[in-house]
């Protein structure tokens, strides 16, 4: 079964839709650039939507120590999803569970990537794009190599209409979604949570049928 993340939410209705629609984590962005950006206490208030067992992720850049306490303070269970240029010593010094991003651009090694970074929960996959992520860009997923790390997080430029490819191609552990599910930058739709959320479940209905037919 495939997991699934839904980020960059900023309001409650939202979150609320990403629930209702079955998601697994719910992103968190802590980073004053994007237009996702919510302050830690944003955040607070809206993880207090969160039932058992769905995971509130807080997305930094390049972040200062001061500023990953500020979001650990606000949600002391989330796991850090690291977009930036952060050394494995930096994302190692929280002592706190991990995701890595990684920029898939051509060349790049992502198995020596997924070796440095052994104390990541997952690597997630991302496209190159200007500002870290969140640019809606779907990168070639021929380019990664069989043997990566065994939890990926694929993510970038994904929606409705191509996870279910992306899926068949890539079996990652978790897809993860931003633009893919908004009308206009930063603003996100309840209907295209639950669409993406539905074509997730529909992907995984027909990998499981070519496995068990
Ligand atoms: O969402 C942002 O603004 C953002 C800013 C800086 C780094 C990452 C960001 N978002 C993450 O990028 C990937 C792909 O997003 P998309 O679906 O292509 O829009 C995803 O993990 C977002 O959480």
């Amino acid at each position: 079964m495939t997991r699934i993340k839904i980020c960059g939410l900023t309001q409650e209705a939202h979150v609320e839709a990403a629930v209702e629609a079955g998601a697994d984590a719910i992103g968190f962005v802590f980073y004053a650039k994007s237009k996702r950006a919510v302050t830690p206490e944003r955040a607070k208030a809206l993880a207090r939507l969160l039932p058992p067992f769905v995971t509130p992720v807080g997305l930094f850049v390049n972040a200062t120590d001061g500023e990953l306490q500020a979001g650990l303070e606000a949600l002391p269970n989330m796991l850090i999803q690291f977009h930036g240029d952060e050394t494995p010593a930096d994302c190692d010094r929280m002592k706190r569970p991990y995701l890595r991003a990684a920029a898939m651009a051509p060349g790049f090694d992502l198995v020596d990537f997924g070796s440095r970074f052994s104390s990541a929960q997952a690597i997630l996959l991302d496209a190159p794009v200007e500002g870290y992520g969140g640019g809606g860009k779907v990168f070639d997923w021929s380019l990664i190599p069989p043997s990566a790390a065994s939890h990926l997080v694929l993510s970038g430029g994904l929606n409705a209409a191509n996870v279910g490819d992306g899926i068949a191609r890539v079996r990652p552990w978790a897809v993860d979604v931003s633009s893919g599910v908004e009308v206009s930058k930063g603003i996100k739709s309840a209907d295209l949570i639950h669409e993406f959320c539905n074509a997730v479940r529909r992907a995984d209905a027909e990998l499981s049928r070519e496995i068990h037919g």
